[in-house]
């Protein structure tokens, strides 16, 4: 919720809106000298589903980035449990359990299944704790092992980012392009997976340039156009707005 709206909430009741687990004030951002983040306010709720809509360019996955430590606000905040840590890094903010899968995986195409795990692997949890958490929620993976993970369906390479990610117990999850490469059957059932999480308690943030693969589990909806989150509201209000205003109906 941002100042504005918090204002307008009568002190009796406030006390009892749950903290974001994860927000943004104000932030600007960019690369180099070039701003492309102009002063973003989002909120994320511990076990809800958060929906960053757009189209290319909006600055989606530049927002992703701040959230997970890779891009430092030029301004603005980024406040994790309430906690401002900009210039945090992405490794620390891991730590923490803000988890990042991005855009394309970010699983090692060469490696076995269960490498790619063991990779994960580290204070938070070991391989074996891993390898329990992937193959109980995602039997296919289980079956595949000792596959190359580039050998194997898009879906199956989502689980196994989705696994890695989820072993290490994050309270946040940051996805980027979840859909990108994969048959709307598929796009469905990962997006059910993240309904789960949810459901189990973490907050996600999924930023989507296709807004019905999304929508029908997300909690909330944003707009980013040009560096600048144009509407925040329930998803079919959201969605009607991406439509109709930009994307030509
Ligand atoms: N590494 C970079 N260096 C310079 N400019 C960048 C870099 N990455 C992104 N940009 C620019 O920042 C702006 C926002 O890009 P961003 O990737 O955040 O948008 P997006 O909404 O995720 O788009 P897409 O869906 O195409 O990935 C764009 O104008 C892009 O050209």
């Amino acid at each position: 919720m941002n100042e504005t709206l918090r204002r307008d909430v009568p002190a009796e009741v406030e006390h009892v809106l749950p903290e974001p687990v994860l927000e943004l004030s104000a932030v600007r951002a960019g690369y180099g000298p070039i701003e492309v983040l102009h002063g973003i306010d989002l909120q994320l709720q511990p076990g809800s589903v958060l929906a960053l809509l757009g189209p290319n360019g909006g600055g989606k996955t530049s927002t992703l980035k701040v959230c997970s430590g890779l891009l430092t606000p030029s301004a603005g905040e980024l406040r994790v449990a309430g906690r401002v840590v900009n210039g945090v890094s992405a490794g620390q903010l891991a730590g923490v359990g803000v988890c990042s899968i991005p855009e394309g995986r970010g699983i090692f195409a060469n490696l076995t299944v269960r490498e790619n795990l063991w990779l994960a692997a580290g204070t938070r949890a070991t391989l074996a704790q891993l390898e329990e958490v992937a193959y109980t929620r995602f039997p296919k993976l289980g079956e595949r092992r000792k596959q190359l993970a580039g050998t194997m369906s898009g879906g199956e390479q989502q689980m196994l980012a989705l696994s890695r990610a989820l072993g290490t117990d994050p309270a946040v999850l940051l996805l980027d392009e979840l859909s990108m490469g994969l048959a709307p059957l598929i796009v469905a059932r990962m997006y059910e997976s993240v309904a789960q999480l949810a459901a189990e308690g973490i907050a996600v943030l999924v930023a989507e340039q296709f807004a019905r693969a999304v929508l029908p589990i997300a909690d909330c909806a944003a707009l980013i156009l040009h560096g600048q989150v144009v509407r925040v509201g329930a998803p079919a209000d959201v969605e009607d707005e991406l439509s109709t205003h930009y994307l030509g109906g």
